[in-house]
């Protein structure tokens, strides 16, 4: 479920602002990008009741659509060899999880 999802992104997000292991990094990255991935298919309390193609939906997919681009990015930088480069993205993530928790939480 959802929370179960924002779980995994707390505890992966933690592990991706600590660690310097550039496996490790990939790891926590990854999960990130499975638990936004499935959040996808789960719908807020604060959005129950509206249509799936409602502006308020597709609002909600478009946030988790930009955590993954910013994941998708850290993996980038991680596949190259730029660990310092893909942790830096964390602050991208935190921002994201501003907003979105604002607007949706
Ligand atoms: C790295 C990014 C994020 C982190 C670390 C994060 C973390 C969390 C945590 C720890 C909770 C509390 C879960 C609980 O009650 O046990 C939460 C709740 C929530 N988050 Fe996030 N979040 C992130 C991104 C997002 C995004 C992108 C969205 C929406 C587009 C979102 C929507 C929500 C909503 C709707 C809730 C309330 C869930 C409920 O009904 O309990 N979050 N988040």
């Amino acid at each position: 479920d959802l929370e179960k999802d924002m779980d995994t992104l707390k505890e992966n997000l933690s592990t991706v602002k600590k660690t310097s292991d550039a496996g490790e990094l990939k790891q926590a990255l990854t999960a990130m990008r499975q638990a936004a991935q499935d959040a996808k298919g789960q719908t807020p309390e604060t959005l129950e009741g509206k249509a799936e193609d409602s502006a308020e939906v597709k609002d909600y997919h478009a946030h988790l659509d930009k955590l993954i681009s910013q994941i998708d990015l850290s993996l980038k930088k991680v596949e190259a060899g730029d660990v310092a480069g893909a942790k830096a993205e964390a602050a991208n993530f935190e921002q994201t999880r501003n907003e979105s928790h604002k607007k949706f939480r």
